[in-house]
């Protein structure tokens, strides 16, 4: 494999894959790739510059913003912005949707968690930023308005994530499978270093938070007991991997195979994770690569959305394993 794909020029290759392109696709991934690099140029050094802890307000969720969260929010609105390609934007950080500083003629509309794992951001883990994009409805930018947000993830034209962890990699699809690429710091490049990502079927690692055990349906306790049990022929037990970042936690069942599980809970009725830029998105690239995404009933796809920062429970990873944990949730085991 040629490392030296950098992921501007892959961009551009897919693009190649769909006749009716114009090259506008390719133009805003470029975009979000860039808006990332603006992240991490302060992520890694968040303990230098005074970007870590609090920032005092709480979002539309309820929960209190760290300063990082505001921080990448901002640069990414405005990194995307400035160019024009987006008609309409929503953001976990904003409670409305964003209209672009220049929107002349973007038909697109980008959805985007700006900094996933706030919990982490303080201690060193893996954060990360994840995006979903879609098509106007209509053929006029200025008209845009939430509609055009409350699309079913089905309607993705693409979507990814990246991490910032040990080293940053961004993960997208486009519709034609999904390709990981690393940053290179000394050439200030997203180089290609996973090609064609496909899931395991079957893996051994489950991702759940049991700390919040007391909040658990007896469903989601049956099946932790059930991946605790000793079977060497079903691959059982199941090793525990939690860190706390959705973005980590899925990035690393999607390579090694494993499931993540976010249910809807006492304290959480509908879950904790959000539909539109938690959930479709990766989603989207989990099915791109063979695994499966539901909300322990219904494929997450399929969901018809009716609020932007709608909750969902989340069901997702390889496909063997998410079908045994939807049958403990519909009672069946
Ligand atoms: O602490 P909990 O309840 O396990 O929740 C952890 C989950 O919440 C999140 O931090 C929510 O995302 P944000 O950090 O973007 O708000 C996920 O990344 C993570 O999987
Ligand atoms: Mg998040
Ligand atoms: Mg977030």
């Amino acid at each position: 494999m040629n490392k030296l794909i950098t992921i501007e020029r892959h961009f551009v290759e897919e693009q190649k894959l769909n006749p009716h392109a114009t090259g506008e696709l390719t133009d805003l991934l470029y975009d979000v790739a860039f808006a990332a690099k603006l992240v991490r140029r302060e992520v890694v050094r968040a303990g230098l510059v005074d970007i870590l802890g609090m920032a005092g307000t709480t979002n539309v969720q309820g929960e209190e913003v760290k300063k990082l969260d505001l921080f990448a929010n901002e640069k990414i609105i405005n990194a995307i912005g400035q160019h024009g390609r987006f008609a309409i934007m929503g953001s976990e950080e904003n409670e409305g949707t964003i209209a672009p500083p220049k929107n002349e003629t973007g038909k697109y509309v980008l959805l985007f968690d700006p900094l996933d794992g706030s919990s982490n951001i303080d201690v060193n883990v893996s954060v990360g930023t994840i995006f979903s994009i879609y098509r106007l409805t209509g053929d006029n930018p200025k008209k845009a308005d939430i509609n055009d947000c409350l699309q079913k993830g089905l309607q993705q034209v693409a979507a990814g994530y990246v991490i910032y962890g040990s080293s940053v990699v961004m993960v997208y699809s486009s519709g034609h499978g999904v390709h990981g690429f690393t940053y290179d710091p000394t050439i200030g490049e997203f180089l290609l270093s996973h090609e064609n990502i496909t899931t395991p079927k079957k893996g051994k690692y489950y991702s759940i938070n049991e700390g919040s055990f007391h909040q658990l349906h007896d469903s989601t306790i049956n099946y932790i007991d059930y991946l605790k049990e000793e079977d060497k022929e079903t691959g059982r037990p199941y090793s525990t991997r939690y860190i706390g970042s959705l973005v980590a936690d899925f990035h690393r069942n999607l390579l090694t195979g494993g499931i993540f599980v976010y249910p809807a809970t006492k304290k959480h009725p509908n879950g904790k994770l959000r539909l539109m830029y938690e959930a479709n998105p990766l989603a989207f690239i989990c099915e791109q690569a063979g695994g499966r995404a539901t909300n322990g009933r219904e494929r997450i796809l399929d969901i018809d959305p009716a609020e932007l920062h709608q909750r969902t429970p989340l069901y997702i990873g390889s496909e063997d394993d998410v079908l045994i944990a939807e049958e403990f949730e519909q009672g069946k085991r």
